[in-house]
């Protein structure tokens, strides 16, 4: 689909609207939260036969939606097809859908479940492309998502995907993890096609620690590149980040090889090295002098690793995991270090084995 097609005012009748039995509609998909990774998969999903609601928690943005036709604030440039419905409210968004796709950040997941949960009906299944840990708690968002909805499917979408390059249909591969291989292989097809590859995985936990963890590494590499060290320290980060990434996701029950996939070295070379990604451009803008609430303000979307870096380093520290080069993130964020400061404690530490 091109990036410039027209946008369009049809909008769809879903049967949602006039399926008094709620019976699930399995060529339709709930997806919550309409910001650019939302609004992005509610095109893919479209693009592969799929209906879907997008809804969004302010009703002057799903407004918005439904009269431009096209996604201003979030994703600018691509038309909504007609079987995309935005929708406000959240019992009509998830009524007769086959399964329901969580896109929030972070920081609202558990918020939205707990919204989410009454409205579930049997069978439904319910996945998540949130990349991040529950605030606080540092808990991976399977065990928030076990605790809230009780017995159903789960299943995560992760990997090298910045929302633009998907919506503009360029070639992108990711993975699904879940509960079960099965639902797995449901939500793959749900995203497989065109030019976009899902490819199924059974490490839910490896899957999400990679793309959760990968951004606080993004934030380190920006910070690098913002202060001019060039490209063997760029190297030298990603791959020494992939080194704390495994042992991370080792210590909390991860495969190792999941690491070296889609979702672990995939997702970290992707957003450690492009300026797309908005962890990796906050690094840039520490490096140049700007607080991290100044970064955050100018980019004016959602970084996840700054409230990831906070879980990491609760998690590291739980799990007695050394994570140097995250811990000199957090002491950026949270603690006031320059980032020289940060580099120097990073090179003054005392050689050891690589592979140790
Ligand atoms: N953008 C990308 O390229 C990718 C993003 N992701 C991940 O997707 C997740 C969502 O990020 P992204 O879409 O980029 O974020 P954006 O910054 O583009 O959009 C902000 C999102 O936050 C939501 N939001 C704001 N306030 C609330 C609230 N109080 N309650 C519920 N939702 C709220 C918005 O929902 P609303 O529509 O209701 O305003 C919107 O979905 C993150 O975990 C991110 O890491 C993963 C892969 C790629
Ligand atoms: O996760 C992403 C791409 O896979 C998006 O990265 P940013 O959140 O850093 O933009």
């Amino acid at each position: 689909m091109s990036s410039t097609a027209p946008a369009t005012d049809h909008v769809p009748d879903l049967p949602s609207d006039r399926s008094p039995d709620h019976r699930p509609d399995h060529s339709r998909v709930a997806v919550i939260g309409a910001g650019s990774w939302g609004t992005a998969l509610a095109l893919q999903i479209a693009r592969t036969g799929h209906r879907v609601a997008l809804w969004g928690h302010d009703p002057e943005h799903i407004a918005a939606l439904v009269r431009d036709r096209e996604n201003r604030a979030f994703l600018p440039g691509f038309a909504l097809p007609p079987a995309v419905q935005p929708e406000a409210d959240l019992a009509t968004a998830l009524r007769g859908a086959v399964d329901v796709l969580l896109v929030v950040p972070s920081q609202f997941f558990a918020d939205m479940l707990d919204q989410v949960a009454p409205l579930l009906s049997d069978g439904q299944g319910l996945a998540w492309a949130t990349k991040g840990f529950e605030p606080g708690s540092a808990r991976l968002l399977h065990q928030v998502a076990m605790e809230r909805v009780g017995e159903r499917d789960l299943g995560v979408l992760s990997g090298p995907s910045f929302a633009a390059e998907v919506a503009r249909g360029l070639p992108t591969a990711i993975a699904v993890a879940a509960s079960r291989l099965e639902f797995a292989q449901h939500l793959a097809n749900l995203v497989h096609g065109g030019s976009f590859r899902a490819y199924t995985q059974d490490d839910l936990i490896g899957v999400q620690v990679g793309g959760a963890a990968k951004n606080v590494l993004a934030i380190a590499t920006g910070i690098a590149d913002g202060l001019g060290f060039g490209a063997n320290a760029r190297a030298a980060l990603i791959t020494r980040g992939l080194a704390e990434l495994i042992r991370l996701g080792v210590a909390l029950g991860a495969r190792p090889e999941t690491f070296m996939g889609l979702a672990g070295l995939g997702d970290l070379v992707l957003t450690c090295t492009d300026d797309q990604s908005r962890n990796r451009r906050l690094g840039l803008a520490l490096a140049r002098g700007r607080s991290a609430q100044q970064a955050m303000a100018e980019i004016g979307q959602e970084v996840e690793g700054v409230v990831t870096a906070r879980a990491v380093k609760t998690l590291a520290a739980r799990l007695n995991v050394e994570m140097p080069i995250s811990e000199q993130v957090y002491g950026v964020l949270y603690e006031g270090l320059t980032p020289e400061e940060a580099t120097r404690h990073l090179l003054e530490r005392a050689g050891k084995s690589e592979l140790d």
